[in-house]
């Protein structure tokens, strides 16, 4: 696959310096070009390294952050201070600390009863940031993995995965907390650029089948992030690029 980009480093630290100039790379270029960088987070904790680098120097005055949408690929129904928000995650390494504003942090309303409507008031959002009645293209979408191969909440074997209409739409997961609301695929395929962050020996075999193994996105979900114009970037660490043939 020509716009796959496989790398693997020795720590979380060196993973999340490379992300981060990747970051810093994606969002200069997407100004340079069309004047502003469209960015959906990813909650969990394997980026929360890289949020605190991108919320510091020398990385945080190379964006201008004025500049930056902030999006959610998912987040789970909670208030947004649980612990367990994928916006508050972000929101304690990353965004009180850069000066971006607030009408441009564009946080799932999850925690609401109606997930139907709050599914459908985050794609009408989206339709409204990107101008376009489309599926947005991102500049960059960061994701994670889990070690049964989700990507934001898609999970093996939901219904979830042959979505085809919805932009996003609630889930309910086998990971706690079980209810959520997801991206759909095809946000995920039209982006510009797709980094995923995965780190853990407990992922090393999903790893293995994601990037090596038969096509297969019913069992491993993260094989459906197949950019169709963009290109998709996996940075690894030692863990969890262990049973990888080929060595990156
Ligand atoms: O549940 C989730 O998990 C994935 C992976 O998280 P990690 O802690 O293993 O990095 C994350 O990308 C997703 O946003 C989150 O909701």
């Amino acid at each position: 696959m020509q716009n796959r980009h496989i790398s693997s480093y020795s720590s979380l630290e060196n993973l999340s310096q490379a992300a981060a100039r990747y970051v810093i790379q994606v969002a200069q270029e997407a100004i340079a070009d069309h004047g502003r960088f469209t960015f959906s987070l990813s909650g969990g904790n394997t980026p929360k390294a890289l949020y605190n680098l991108l919320a510091s120097e020398p990385y945080t005055s190379q964006i201008d952050w004025n500049l930056v949408e902030l999006f959610w690929s998912d987040e789970r129904c909670v208030p947004p201070d649980s612990a367990d928000s994928c916006y508050k995650m972000a929101l304690d390494t990353l965004i009180s600390k850069i000066p971006v504003p607030a009408n441009q942090v564009h946080r799932m309303l999850a925690e609401q009863d109606n997930r139907d409507a709050a599914s459908q008031a985050y794609t009408d959002e989206m339709h409204r940031v990107f101008k376009t009645s489309d599926v947005p293209e991102f500049d960059l979408i960061l994701l994670g993995m889990g070690p049964e191969a989700h990507t934001a909440s898609l999970f093996p074997h939901q219904p979830s995965l042959k979505e085809n209409e919805r932009l996003v739409m609630p889930v309910s997961v086998p990971k706690p907390p079980p209810a959520r609301l997801t991206f759909t695929p095809p946000v995920l395929t039209a982006a510009r650029h797709v980094l995923f962050l995965v780190t853990g020996q407990d992922k090393a075999e999903a790893v293995k089948e994601v990037i090596e193994g038969q096509h297969n996105p019913e069992e491993y979900p993260a094989q459906l992030v197949r950019p169709t114009q963009g290109e998709v970037t996996w940075l690894f660490d030692t863990a969890a690029a262990s049973k990888l043939t080929h060595k990156f």
